[in-house]
């Protein structure tokens, strides 16, 4: 959910309007997260706030401007910024140029050179960490060969990038020192000279005044200029035997003449770089393989692997929406089609076809007038581009929107799913840097593996993919293997259906792992002894399809590896449709069902409980009828448990019945661990049995359940876990222990089970705080308290649990709401018309209200005092007028007269608030009474310090 929401927001800030950025509030409120997470993750991405970021585009802004007007004046600035759309004051903009260093100016004195290298080589080639891997390794090799260098000769089929890596290779050479910053490379392509070898030849090695006709002045060669550099010849197999001759002695003696030189010789000394599409067998370039010691041979696109053809095409829309400056939104279909169709030009046609296809877009877009380039599924586009390709039939992609950006090389990761070692290794990572035990990693580690492969189960990453579509992702070998590996599964299982997309994912994974062998990457399997002992069949199966692997690749895979497949064989035989036999909605109105889905879904690792929203204000109607077109998705035989909040949501499950026929049950309760129980009963029910709907059903409504359900506090007391166990000095201490070491600022308390005053004791506590939940050993069965069963360890559920619990307070929504911006310390205001005008324009501006609360704030007004005790005034308008909440406050220098009743004032509260935070007021009015607190928040010493004194228990 978080990596989730880091996308999230990342997109949003990337799609910000340059004149008004978005705040973290409003981020928040549009993802429907907290906002502290937002301001969490911003400063994780090292993303500057709202302001700085307006400040940077202002600063851009007046770079641009003043580039093409030096002499512009600030007020010429202002306006020139103003017609652009930016809204800012003339101080603000003196107080940044000044504060700019001279963003026109050259430095007044030459740079210190930057440490490290400063242009990139290889790691600009896609596929630089995977199967360029050697290429790479040979071609380090040989540029650093001493004195200078081996010649090498580069061989691919067209469009693979033989060029590229060339010129990568000379990158290297110049960051390595071995050839200077200004270091020539001199690159000719033999091929264009083809029908001239003379001319071809005279370019190469120069010529003589007179040589051959024509010839009328002496004449620098390319060998010439490319002296202390690089020679990269492309094409060389067209390079005639003279001219071959001649390169030989270049490159063994460092001598050559000019055509039609007599005796004397040239010195040059030049790295050699061919390049030739022919095959490295064919007579063209027998000389060439005798004379050249390296041999880099780069593979064809269709043997890379699938996240590399998927990471080239996510990169050549992000070169076009760079280039086009415009934002590309790309069709899942047409990703996924790109990567499956072949390419005998290679890398180079899928380049091509991604521009032509983005230059017809942009056609469109100029016809349409719309502001970005929708490549989207057509049947032109199919026609013209995907004619041999079956719809629908590659690996899961989501849309893409591309937006550009001033880098060249995008940093982003396209979405389709990752092997299940990248996972593991980054789980790994995570975990060792949070200090954890090895055992506890392991541990994980095997929960965070089973998760993954629940997730595939569910179908939550991939479609299906037609197994005769496997050698386009995995390449011929493998996915014959996985035939025949699948052919000797049927012999062996002939009644089971076998879940034919994991197979996929198993082709998928072979692929991979035979690449970590290759080259020498560690495989990380922690369980393997349990595999071996749990899953002994299909550990047995993962052997027969090693030993086939070992025979037809030449690769023995080690045992770790053996217990990935096992796992994957496991996956695929204990398929069945049981997820269809029952499926789950919840039905809450605001935003509750969806929230409490995603909660569901990130701790069970599951993706079918369906959540349907239903706004305050919304017919009921509607909503039914969103359901009952939902559920006409289902198969016939499904089963409905629905959830619902109140109302006349409670008649859900009989409409939906009515309209479609499916069973259905319902259950007017919804609370996340019934949900939860409900997922996992469906999840684990005998697909057997007729009746897994009602199983579940009553089994939740059964009284015995009831008490499992979880108990929110509404109340603003401080919160408070009970950590217990039988003698209040073993087990309970280490739960307290877990506890600080996750929830620092949680307060918690020791009990001893046995304690004849527990209940009372508990009692004590419960009405001075709000006690979250007891953990421990033994449930002392207290009414109306949750408790949560510790065995031996905080497993991962139970944490997620208190984490859902701590989040519940109601303290949080009070601080949610409170904002440093709306307190106002040490006011000067005289009197009130001036206060409600502040106060109101401050709340305006920022978009929280409309216009006419502040109509309905002065009639109230007009109607009684606002005076509350204490010297605090509490105006307000309608909250239907409110667009999102908040509360103000003024704390003023001076008390000023409030209602013409001599009521003095100090403290002015208003608050905004929509009707459905109006439990906030309560709080607030229950601290506003209470006056050693009011004098507390007058002596506040800032505004941090004012929000925690009000928020504070
Ligand atoms: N590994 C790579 N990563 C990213 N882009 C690549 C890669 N390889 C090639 N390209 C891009 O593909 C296109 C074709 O590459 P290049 O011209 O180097 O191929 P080539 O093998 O020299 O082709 P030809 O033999 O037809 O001259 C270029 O635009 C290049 O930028």
């Amino acid at each position: 959910m978080l990596e989730n929401n880091r996308e999230k927001i990342t997109q949003l800030i990337q799609n910000e309007s340059i004149y008004s950025p978005l705040n973290d509030e409003k981020i928040a409120e549009s993802l429907s997260i907290y906002r502290e997470t937002v301001t969490g993750i911003r400063k994780e991405l090292n993303i500057p706030n709202s302001r700085e970021r307006k400040k940077q585009n202002i600063q851009l802004a007046i770079q641009t401007i003043k580039q093409s007007n030096p002499q512009i004046t600030t007020g010429q600035l202002l306006d020139k910024l103003s017609e652009e759309g930016f809204q800012v004051s003339r101080n603000y903009i003196a107080d940044l140029i000044n504060n700019t260093v001279n963003i026109n100016k050259k430095p007044d004195r030459p740079q210190a050179p930057l440490a490290g290298p400063k242009i990139t080589d290889f790691s600009k080639l896609t596929g630089f960490d995977g199967s360029l891997t050697k290429n790479i390794q040979q071609a380090k090799a040989a540029m650093l060969y001493p004195p200078f260098g081996l010649p090498t000769l580069i061989i691919g089929d067209s469009g693979t990038g033989k060029s590229m890596f060339a010129e990568c290779m000379y990158q290297y050479a110049v960051n390595q020192k071995v050839l200077a910053a200004n270091a020539p490379f001199v690159a000719l392509n033999c091929a264009d000279y083809g029908d001239n070898p003379q001319l071809l030849l005279s370019i190469l090695y120069g010529h003589k005044k007179g040589a051959f006709t024509g010839a009328d002045q002496d004449t620098e060669g390319l060998v010439e200029r490319a002296h202390k550099g690089i020679l990269f010849l492309d094409e060389i197999h067209r390079l005639p035997p003279k001219g071959q001759e001649i390169l030989f002695s270049i490159l063994d003696k460092g001598q050559f003449r000019r055509l039609g030189e007599g005796n004397m010789t040239r010195k040059t000394q030049v790295f050699f770089i061919g390049a030739t599409t022919e095959n490295i067998e064919s007579s063209f370039l027998l000389t060439f393989r005798r004379r050249i010691p390296m041999i880099i041979e780069l593979p064809p696109l269709k043997e890379r692997p699938v996240r590399e053809k998927a990471q080239l095409i996510y990169d050549f829309f992000q070169e076009e929406a760079n280039r086009t400056k415009c934002r590309i939104l790309v069709n899942r279909k047409i990703l996924s089609s790109f990567t499956i169709k072949e390419y005998p030009g290679n890398i180079g046609q899928l380049k091509s076809e991604i521009q032509v296809t983005c230059a017809n877009a942009y056609v469109e877009k100029i016809n349409s007038g719309k502001n970005e380039i929708i490549i989207d599924f057509s049947e032109l586009l199919y026609n013209t581009l995907f004619q041999n390709i079956e719809r629908n039939s590659a690996i899961a992609f989501q849309d893409a929107l591309f937006v550009p950006l001033n880098t060249t090389k995008t940093q982003q990761k396209y979405p389709i799913f990752e092997d299940i070692y990248v996972k593991v290794e980054k789980k790994y990572q995570e975990l060792k840097k949070m200090n954890i035990s090895t055992v506890e990693i392991e541990k994980i580690i095997w929960n965070f593996i089973l998760n993954n492969f629940d997730l595939i189960r569910a179908g939550a990453e991939a479609r299906t993919l037609p197994l005769t579509e496997l050698k386009y992702l995995v390449g011929d070998s493998i996915s014959r293997m996985t035939d025949s590996f699948y052919a000797v599964i049927r012999q062996q299982y002939p009644d089971l259906s076998i879940n034919e997309k994991v197979l996929v994912y198993l082709a998928i994974h072979l692929d991979e792992a035979l690449k970590r062998i290759k080259q020498n990457q560690e495989i990380v399997n922690p369980n393997i002894l349990h595999i071996k002992e749990s899953f002994k069949n299909e550990f047995e199966l993962a052997l027969q399809l090693a030993e086939q692997v070992e025979k037809q690749e030449n690769i023995r895979l080690p045992e770790g590896e053996i217990g990935f497949i096992a796992i994957y064989i496991k996956e695929m035989l204990q398929f069945t449709n049981k997820k269809n036999e029952v499926e789950i909605i919840t039905v809450c109105h605001g935003k509750i069902a969806s929230e409490m889905i995603a909660i569901v879904n990130h701790l069970m690792g599951v993706n079918f409980p369906i959540a349907v929203d239903m706004p305050f204000n919304e017919n009921p109607a509607k909503t039914f009828k969103k359901v009952v077109e939902i559920a006409k998705t289902f198969e016939k035989d499904t089963g409905i448990l629905f959830f619902v909040d109140m109302g006349s949501l409670a008649n859900i499950g009989e409409i939906v019945h009515n309209q479609t026929g499916l069973k259905t049950r319902t259950i007017d309760r919804v609370d996340i661990v019934s949900v939860m129980e409900a997922v996992r009963k469906v999840y684990i029910a005998d697909d057997r049995s007729e009746e897994i709907l009602d199983d579940v059903y009553y089994d939740l409504i059964h009284p015995r359940h009831l008490c499992s359900m979880i108990s929110i506090d509404h109340s603003y007391k401080k919160p408070v876990i009970l950590c217990t166990c039988l003698t209040g000095r073993g087990i309970a201490l280490k739960i307290k222990e877990l506890l600080a070491e996750y929830y620092p600022d949680l307060k918690t308390m020791v009990l001893s089970v046995m304690d004849e005053e527990l209940k009372q004791k508990i009692n004590i506590i419960n009405q001075q705080y709000n006690i979250l939940a007891i953990i421990g050993t033994i449930n002392p069965r207290i009414h109306n308290i949750n408790f949560i069963p510790f065995e031996t360890d905080f497993s991962k559920d139970k944490k997620m649990l208190v984490d859902y619990l701590v989040k519940q307070q109601k303290g949080n929504s009070l601080k949610k709401i409170l904002d440093e911006d709306f307190i106002f310390l040490h006011s000067k205001y005289k009197n009130k018309q001036e206060v409600l005008e502040a106060i109101g324009s401050a709340l305006f501006n920022k978009g929280y209200i409309k216009s006419e609360f502040l109509q309905s704030l002065f009639t109230r007004e007009e109607m009684s005092s606002t005076c509350f005790k204490n010297g605090i005034a509490i105006p307000h308008g309608l909250p239907v007028f409110v667009e999102r909440s908040a509360i103000v406050f003024v704390q003023l220098q001076q008390p000023i007269e409030w209602d013409g009743q001599k009521n003095k004032v100090v403290l002015i509260c208003l608050p905004a608030i929509k009707s459905n935070d109006v439990d906030v007021i309560n709080e607030m009015f229950r601290i506003l009474k209470d006056k050693t607190r009011v004098d507390q928040l007058l002596k506040a010493a800032d505004q941090h310090a004012f929000i925690e004194t009000l928020c504070s228990p």
